[in-house]
């Protein structure tokens, strides 16, 4: 019998969360904090799709939209400016393409609709303000996005804990690494239902500082 097919790492990424694949990073790839969901209970895994925008101008989302496909993440780095960056009209557009969700380091409107849809996104805050469309800084090159050089082609995760992107050289690893340390903590959870205290299950080292 042929061996099975080694799996897509988007299906593997897409089983796994931001914290366990940030930890097998070796605590690399998450965005700034402060770029949260606009939903509840959304997990997005695909590959990134970037756009480097100029304050207030959204020029670069709109020709990064035409790049991207079924599958993608559109990232997009915004330097922190709140302005109604992304919307309805552009979710409906990507949702067409079967783009899998947006991550901006700036910010967008229109949610109770992008809810609605079912369209994730993942922004620095919300603003009714509204931008140009008139220039645009790049599409499809490096960019830096909430703090971190995200690539096109990328791997990104985001759920409700945030946003993690795992170069596309090191996938592999971290996959692997990502899924051991989950299997790990899944026998930890046994141990502890079983009475077992979290230094015992842990390893940690209690020095007794501090009380
Ligand atoms: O005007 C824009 O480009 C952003 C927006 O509100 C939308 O896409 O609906
Ligand atoms: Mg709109």
């Amino acid at each position: 019998m042929a061996a099975p097919a080694p799996r897509d790492p988007v299906a593997r990424l897409a089983d796994l969360d931001a914290a366990t694949v940030h930890e097998a990073a070796g605590r690399t790839g998450d965005l700034d904090p402060g770029i949260r969901p606009i939903q509840s209970g959304a997990t997005v895994a695909g590959r990134a799709v970037t756009a480097h925008c100029h304050p207030g101008d959204n020029l670069a989302i709109h020709r990064a939209l035409l790049a991207a496909g079924p599958g993608d993440v559109l990232v997009v780095a915004a330097g922190g400016h709140l302005a109604g960056y992304w919307g309805e009209i552009l979710a409906v557009a990507a949702q067409h393409k079967g783009v899998a969700g947006l991550v901006v380091d700036g910010g967008c409107r229109d949610t109770a609709a992008l809810r609605r849809m079912g369209f994730p996104v993942w922004s620095a805050g919300v603003c009714v303000h509204g931008t140009v469309k008139r220039t645009a800084q790049s599409v499809n090159e490096p960019v830096v996005a909430g703090g971190v050089l995200v690539s096109p082609g990328d791997y990104v995760l985001a759920d409700d804990d945030g946003v993690v992107v795992v170069p596309a050289a090191r996938v592999g690893a971290v996959l692997d690494a990502a899924e051991a340390r989950r299997d790990k903590e899944a026998a930890a959870f046994a141990r502890l239902r079983a009475g077992a205290t979290t230094f015992d299950v842990l390893g940690i080292e209690d020095v007794g500082a501090g009380g």
